[in-house]
């Protein structure tokens, strides 16, 4: 897996074992240190999901590993094919959907591959509607079969479901899990939904005072269930750690 290195510390040996490697990450606004030393592996095809409060710097770790953000310390490995989809899908008004889907692609692909990404997530039939047609739902699909055409090793999502009403959310929670099964790229999802975390995620992080506080193994088996006494036990711990009272929640 090819990889980029950004930060000013040049690490040097194979990160072929991981998808993310990351160590004594800093990140710094206004003289606030918003991440401070962070260190963080993410396994080939390993799905992880990220928690932590608001303003907790969770975008700007996602930023940083999209390379959208260099202005750092530290070191940064990611695979050179990786590709992001955030809360808001970002499609272009004045292109077509399927040329949406291609935007940006080196080498101008033939208009079947955008094809090809769009029935994977169950919307081919809208490659010639203009964004301004589709839902909420559906333009967050084309977003995910955009991220899809570049074949991610590593797939960023940030709140990618937060906008969505709570069926389509659950629809769009499921198209993902499928697509991580089929696809087998690593994936890290920023999320303030635990109960999404524990239904999607191998491993949960959280995130608190810049660097990643806590993390759980989720060892269920998929597809997971809500019911699941256990998957209540991890959720709640979860909670605890987020600092939310579950028994207040529940009430
Ligand atoms: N470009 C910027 N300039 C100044 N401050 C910034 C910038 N980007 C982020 N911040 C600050 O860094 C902190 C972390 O922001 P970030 O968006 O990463 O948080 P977050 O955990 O994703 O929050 P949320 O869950 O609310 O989306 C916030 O206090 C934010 O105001």
């Amino acid at each position: 897996m090819a990889t980029d290195v950004h930060g000013p510390v040049t690490t040097t040996g194979s990160s072929a074992s991981a998808a993310v490697r990351v160590a004594g990450l800093s990140r710094t606004f206004d003289g606030r240190r918003v991440i401070d030393g962070l260190e963080l592996t993410v396994r080939p095809g390993e799905f992880v999901a990220l928690l932590g409060r608001s303003g907790c710097g969770k975008s700007t770790l996602l930023k940083i590993l999209a390379g959208l953000d260099r202005d750092i310390d530290g070191t940064v490995f990611v695979p050179r094919r990786k590709a992001t989809a955030f809360q808001a899908p970002r499609l272009m008004p004045w292109k077509k959907v399927w040329r949406n889907v291609l935007l940006g692609l080196p080498d101008k692909p033939e208009r079947a591959v955008a094809e090809r990404a769009l029935e994977e997530v169950g919307l081919s039939h809208r490659a010639d509607a203009w964004p301004k047609t589709l839902s909420g739902g559906e333009a967050q699909r084309a977003s995910l079969a955009r991220a899809l055409v570049r074949e991610p090793d590593l797939l960023l999502l940030d709140e990618p479901f937060g906008a969505l009403d709570a069926l389509t959310r659950i629809k769009a929670q499921r198209l993902v899990g499928e697509l991580w099964q089929r696809r087998g790229c690593a994936v890290l999802l920023v999320t303030h939904d635990v109960e999404e975390a524990v239904l999607l995620a191998d491993r949960v992080l959280v995130m608190d005072d810049g660097v990643i506080a806590h993390e759980a193994e989720i060892d269920l088996p998929r597809p997971r269930d809500i019911a699941d006494p256990r998957f209540a036990r991890i959720r709640a711990g979860l909670l605890d750690r987020l600092g939310v009272d579950a028994t207040a929640e529940a009430a």
